[in-house]
C-alpha cells in the first residue's frame, strides 16, 4: 500500500485487543444503520454488504460487481470500490465498540475489476492512538487468496453520538442497536 504519513500509525500507537463482550470468532456484523449506502438493508440501490470477523481482530466481506456499479463499459467504477473498501474497514468499529468516522481514505487501483466478479475484502487495524484508528484493507479479485485489486488506508476518528445526532436522527441508529453501547 503507498500509504501517506496521516494514514501511518505514529510509534506510540497500539494495537487493539478484543473486547469483552465485543463480536466473537466467526460472528457476522450486520448493518450500523438501515439507510447505510453501503451495508443498509432498506437502501434500495446500496451495496448491502454484510461481513463476518474470522478471528476477532479482523473483518472479510464480498462485494459482487454488478452493471449499476460501472465506470467503463465492463469495469467497476474506482468510486464505487472506495465505497466498497470504506465500508468494510467501517465494519471494524463494531470490534472498537465506540462510533468512529472516516476522516481520511486512500486508495490504490492495482487492476481493473470486471463486472461480475467477486471482490473478496479484507480489512484490520494497524494501531490506535487517542481517538485515531489507523486502518487498512486489500480486495481481491475471486477468491481470498486472488490478486490484489485494491488497496486502501484509511485514517477514522472517534466520535460522540452527538456527531450523528447534528443533521440526522442519531436515535434511529441507536434504536437500531440495543445491544450497542452508546455515550450520548
Ligand atoms: C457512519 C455511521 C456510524 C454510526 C455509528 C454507530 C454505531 C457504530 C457501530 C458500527 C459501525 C459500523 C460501521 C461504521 C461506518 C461505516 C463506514 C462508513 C464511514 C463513513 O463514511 S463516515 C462519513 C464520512 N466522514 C465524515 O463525514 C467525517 C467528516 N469530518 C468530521 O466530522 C470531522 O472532521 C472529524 C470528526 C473527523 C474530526 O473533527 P473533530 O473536530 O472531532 O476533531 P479534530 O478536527 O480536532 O481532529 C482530531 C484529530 O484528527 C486529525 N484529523 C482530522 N481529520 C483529519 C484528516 N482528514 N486527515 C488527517 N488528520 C485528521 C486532526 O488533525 C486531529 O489531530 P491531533 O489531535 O493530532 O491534532
Amino acid at each position: 500500500m503507498t500509504r501517506s504519513a496521516l494514514t501511518t500509525p505514529p510509534p506510540d500507537a497500539v494495537l487493539p485487543r478484543p473486547l469483552p463482550g465485543g463480536p466473537a470468532p466467526g460472528a457476522t456484523l450486520g448493518s450500523h444503520y438501515s439507510g447505510c449506502f453501503g451495508c443498509g438493508e432498506d437502501h434500495p440501490t446500496g451495496l448491502r454488504l454484510t461481513a463476518v470477523t474470522p478471528d476477532g481482530v479482523t473483518v472479510v466481506a464480498t462485494f459482487t460487481v454488478g452493471t449499476a456499479h460501472q465506470g467503463a463499459p465492463g469495469l467497476a467504477h474506482g468510486g464505487v470500490l472506495a465505497t466498497a473498501m470504506d465500508e468494510v474497514i467501517g465494519m471494524l468499529v463494531w470490534l472498537f465498540q465506540r462510533p468512529y468516522v472516516t476522516a481520511r481514505l486512500e486508495t490504490d487501483y492495482l487492476a481493473p475489476v470486471p463486472v461480475g466478479t467477486v471482490l473478496h475484502m479484507r480489512a484490520w487495524c494497524n494501531g490506535m492512538s487517542g481517538r485515531k484508528a489507523y486502518l487498512e484493507a486489500e480486495g481481491r479479485i475471486g477468491s481470498p487468496d486472488g490478486p490484489v485489486a485494491v488497496r486502501a488506508a484509511a485514517l477514522f476518528i472517534e466520535v460522540g453520538m452527538e456527531h450523528f445526532a447534528e443533521h440526522g436522527d442519531a436515535q434511529a441508529i441507536i434504536d437500531e442497536h440495543h445491544e450497542y453501547e452508546v455515550n450520548p
